[in-house]
């Protein structure tokens, strides 16, 4: 109506009006012809990659669901080892081979921030935890989780060491007698109380509300994108406001603020209260060393900012992935039963060096003596990462690889498959070798080169279980370090055997381009006397 108005207002008479409407009027279908003929080029430069999987029919999305690897290695056969492009059930995605993995590895302009919000609708009610991190917030997350908790989680290690004993109790207990326990579950509840301890700090680690909503939110909040994705798109936005799981991630949400929303107000005033000098050096707290406190520093601009969002955006990215890691990694100590005494014996040895007492009192140095246990814990990942594919990113501009391969503005895309079991890289990729990585670490070091590379926490482009480039896992130092805690607190408190009359561990298979362990798989536990 007002703008009805306002047209009839316009004096058309007028020379200088009508060629001002008229310039506007041709700016803007430019920039709608812009827009399509951009869309049609970009449909047109993808069009020469082929597609695996044209038709998307229901043994397509089958297929996917089980066997990703399989429709992957189909892709490149198709493209001659070239690029080639996927249905996945969310849209059309680009999968790169892994000879772009270090071209493509710093370019700002490919989003992994912006891949979330299509495969997990980050701008719907509810999706918080991929909202959290977005550009406008990018200085402050990476700020947060680059320079403050670089800064400080090596202290978190003599915390995590301390509760580590208790924290397994409640899980494991004590017996004398072989007990079955669930693989995942008992993973999940120990991994969930610790990342609960450095991520929200002592006061909250056993707040048994938080641990429920987090734990149950990162469950469902992937079972909530995989529902909707199997509607229309143009129906989405009003279903999301319907689907029971949707409701009940918004209800977790919601439950997940009220639970931390007072603690984070708390802490914002009292870093205020600190920088204007209000705090007197006898009231002054104990520097506390949690993700609240990091995001908190890196934010004195008081700009605005989700810190609830962010934690339950962190309690997801580490949760799901630590016990995917420990459950593995005690799948392979389970069929690999030569690793125990090795691993048992460099743990005590080193704990004997450093003369630690009844509470093994690890720090990061006694960590990175645990060499084996290093290598050992990188070979399961190297056999288990966390996807098949890596490099989730959509491109922000149109961009050109050194071999002329076009990259649209807009495409969504992915490295496949992940280079771990590359027979020019590694030695039978497919067999466990627990010494693998310290053999390859010291040849390097007897070379006088960086064996670094092959640490549990590094990257390389050989090694992607934690991404690769610009947006590598921040959390993976923090990740490594209390893997190993709990790894060795396990070795020496109990002995591990396979369920009575079971040959093999399931390991599990990938669901989608994701690797799950077998949630149903179990195991035989018994407390041991540690030796130390
Ligand atoms: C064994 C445990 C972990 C594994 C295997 C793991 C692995 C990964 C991988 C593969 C990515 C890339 C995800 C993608 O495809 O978009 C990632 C990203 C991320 N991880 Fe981890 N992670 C672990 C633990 C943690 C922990 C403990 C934290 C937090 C303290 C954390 C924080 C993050 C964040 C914030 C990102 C997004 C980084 C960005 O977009 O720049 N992760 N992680």
């Amino acid at each position: 109506m007002c703008t009805a108005n306002t047209l009839t207002m316009i004096d058309y008479q007028n020379p200088t009006t009508l060629a001002l409407v008229a310039g506007v009027a041709i700016f803007l279908v430019g920039k709608v012809v812009q827009y399509y003929l951009g869309r049609a080029r970009a449909a047109w430069i993808l069009s020469k990659y082929p597609i695996v999987n044209p038709e998307w029919n229901a043994s397509d999305r089958e297929r996917l669901l089980n066997s990703s690897q399989e429709v992957i290695l189909e892709g490149l056969a198709l493209a001659n080892g070239g690029p080639f492009r996927i249905e996945d059930g969310s849209g059309i995605k680009l999968v790169l081979p892994p000879k772009y993995i270090d071209e493509i590895k710093d370019l700002p302009q490919l989003s992994s921030q912006n891949y979330n919000v299509k495969d997990f609708f980050a701008n719907y009610p509810g999706f918080d935890a991929f909202r959290s991190s977005n550009h406008k917030t990018e200085v402050i997350w990476t700020r947060g989780l680059k320079r403050e908790m670089a800064g400080v989680w090596p202290l978190a290690i003599p915390p995590m060491a301390k509760e580590i004993s208790s924290i397994l109790d409640k899980t494991y207990g004590q017996t004398d007698e072989w007990k079955e326990i669930g693989v995942y579950n008992a993973c999940i509840s120990v991994i969930s109380r610790i990342t609960q301890l450095v991520l929200l700090g002592e006061d909250f680690m056993n707040n048994e509300e938080w641990k429920r909503v987090a734990t149950s939110y990162s469950v469902n909040v992937f079972r909530a994108a995989a529902t909707l994705h199997q509607w229309n798109k143009w129906l989405r936005p009003i279903v999301v406001w319907y689907l029971p799981i949707c409701r009940q991630i918004r209800a977790e949400v919601k439950q997940a603020r009220a639970i931390l929303q007072p603690e984070v107000v708390k802490r914002v005033e009292y870093r205020k209260n600190e920088r204007d000098g209000a705090i007197k050096d006898g009231q002054r707290r104990r520097r506390v060393l949690d993700s609240i406190d990091w995001f908190v520093a890196a934010n004195p601009d008081n700009k605005p900012f989700d810190y609830v969002g962010t934690q339950i955006s962190l309690a997801l990215a580490a949760n799901q992935t630590s016990s995917n890691v420990l459950a593995y990694v005690l799948g392979d100590l389970i069929s690999h039963p030569e690793y125990l005494q090795p691993l048992r014996d460099e743990l005590t040895a080193v704990l004997r060096d450093v003369k630690a007492g009844p509470g093994y009192e690890f720090d990061k140095a006694t960590l990175h003596r645990l060499v084996l246990m290093d290598s050992f814990m990188k070979e399961s990942m190297r056999l288990h990462p966390p996807a098949n594919i890596t490099m989730r990113r959509q491109a922000t501009e149109d961009i050109r690889l050194a071999d002329g391969t076009e990259i649209p503005r807009d495409t969504y895309l992915f490295v496949a498959p992940v280079p771990m079991k590359d027979p020019a890289v590694f030695e039978n990729p497919d067999v466990f070798d627990g010494y693998r990585f310290l053999r390859m670490r010291e040849q390097q070091t007897s070379q006088n080169q960086d064996g670094g590379k092959y640490h549990l926490v590094s990257t390389s482009s050989d090694l992607v279980m934690w991404d690769y480039g610009l947006r590598v896992c921040p959390g993976r130092f923090l990740a490594g370090a209390y893997l190993k805690l709990i790894f060795a607190h396990l070795l020496l408190k109990y002995d591990f055997q396979l369920l009575h009359g079971q040959n093999a561990f399931n390991m599990g298979k990938p669901q989608g381009f994701m690797t799950r362990p077998d949630k149903e798989q179990k195991l035989m536990y018994r407390s041991r006397k540690s030796p130390i």
